[in-house]
């Protein structure tokens, strides 16, 4: 029997400020963060997990996560993965003084999915299987014990939760076997960060298209003639066939994203990406009538599984891109996974930044393995950063996701990358001071 001895918390930044990776129109100078959590246990197993920030305020998030450590600390693994939605209800509201400072968003419900998303790992590398696996391999029941239906059950019950995963059983084996093969389809936003030159643009572009990329993503939302002249430079580079992404990272109101994506309509985007307040549902709801066919698409920063519903609900969005570190840990992720696929809307997770794209992999074999059975309107999004700090980095062959087999959730950090990248006193940090 493993048992959870000792929970740890680092803080971690990695500097990507210096070179604009990672910026758009809101967040325009993004040092790439994670508070990284280790589980230790009295054997030699060990889950890792982190949860994304984007610098200043990690240490916020730290100490959030210390508040929740005793909801692990001295508990058996078997105790927490026996009843998987009675664990994640207790983390999120078993202290009715911590559950003060959500409920279920925020800095503490970011700390939750370090800490869930770790017991997830240990739980897979428990079972020798990478996290996608553990979920395709599990009867419909099990995996519907590892949620949390409160607060949504009116828009999808346990028993319709149970029927969406009896619907895909029978394919499961040759939709797996067809991962194993192709990967799964994606699309790079790393090209377009708004703080790249138009020379730096053009060349990831092109690097990008001779990589074997098919579907690309800009940052809109700076000036809008600007937004046109580097979606001029894309469309040159990628021709007109190839989808073309467009991300405005919140920065308008509603009348003016459909005023200015009318101007940026001109070249053709599939979606624009948060067009504006992310959480504003009706407003999302209200772009998306007006600028059909354009999609719509948000999710990296709906902090839970009730604002997800009512997204749903009022049919605001065309593309569900969940976070796998926004919602509290894969048990929420799973609620709307199923959720979506219940509203018949894709899910094309958000992964633009660190440790994302190695989650974010398993979610979405997951999804379509086991619930959606359905590659229709799905790319799933790769950020060309960081990999090198992970011991089983995601790997892309022509623009596809190829298939994690390492046992756990991928999100295990080099010791070395760690130390060098501890805040403040790594050396990463103190060279530059
Ligand atoms: C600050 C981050 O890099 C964001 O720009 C990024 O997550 C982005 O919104 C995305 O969709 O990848
Ligand atoms: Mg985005």
């Amino acid at each position: 029997m493993t048992t959870i001895t000792r929970l740890e918390v680092k803080d971690i930044r990695f500097p990507t400020s210096r070179s604009l990776d990672g910026s758009d129109a809101m967040n325009a100078a993004p040092d790439y963060s994670a508070t990284y959590v280790i589980l230790h246990t009295d054997s030699e197993l060990e889950g890792h997990g982190l949860t994304f920030t984007i610098g200043r305020g990690n240490e916020i998030c730290v100490a959030a996560v210390k508040s929740l450590a005793s909801r692990v600390e001295g508990r058996p693994l078997a105790a927490l993965t026996e009843n998987m939605g009675g664990f994640w209800r207790h983390i999120t509201g078993g202290d009715s003084q911590l559950r003060w400072l959500g409920p279920d968003k925020g800095v503490i419900h970011l700390a939750t999915a370090a800490i869930v998303n770790a017991v997830w790992d240990l739980w897979a590398k428990h079972e020798g299987k990478p996290v996608w696996k553990l979920l395709v391999d599990m009867s419909p029941e099990a995996l519907v014990r590892c949620l949390d239906f409160r607060f949504v059950s009116d828009a999808l019950t346990p028993e319709e939760a149970l029927a969406l995963l009896r619907r895909q059983a029978s394919g499961k084996a040759e939709r797996e076997h067809e991962m194993r093969q192709q990967g799964y389809p994606a699309y790079t936003t790393s090209a377009g960060w708004l703080g790249y030159s138009d020379d730096k643009l053009r060349h990831l572009a092109r690097e990008a298209l001779a990589e074997g990329w098919t579907h690309f993503k800009q940052k809109v939302g700076g000036d809008l003639d600007e937004d046109c002249r580097r979606a001029r430079i894309l469309r040159e580079e990628i021709g007109w066939e190839r989808p073309l992404m467009m991300d405005a990272n919140q920065v308008w109101d509603v009348d003016e994203a459909i005023v200015n994506m009318r101007r940026l309509a001109e070249f053709a985007p599939l979606w624009i990406e948060e067009p504006t307040s992310p959480d504003d549902i009706l407003g999302h709801a209200e772009i998306r009538r007006r600028l059909a066919p354009i999609g719509v698409a948000s999710g990296e920063h709906c902090h839970n599984r009730v604002m997800f519903k009512q997204f749903l609900q009022a049919g605001a969005l065309d593309y569900c891109q969940v976070d796998a570190a926004r919602l509290g840990g894969l048990n929420e992720v799973i609620l709307v996974v199923l959720l979506a696929a219940k509203y018949g809307v894709p899910v094309c997770p958000h992964a633009g930044g660190v440790g994302l794209c190695e989650y974010v992999q398993h979610v979405s074999l997951f999804d379509y393995i086991a619930v959606s059975g359905s590659l229709e309107g799905r790319v799933l999004e790769y950020v060309d950063h960081l990999h090198e700090h992970f011991v089983d980095p995601v790997v892309i062959r022509h623009g596809r996701y190829q298939v994690p087999s390492a046992p756990g959730y991928s999100i295990t950090m080099r010791a070395d990358s760690l130390t060098r990248h501890q805040y403040p006193e790594g050396a990463a940090w103190r060279q530059n001071v």
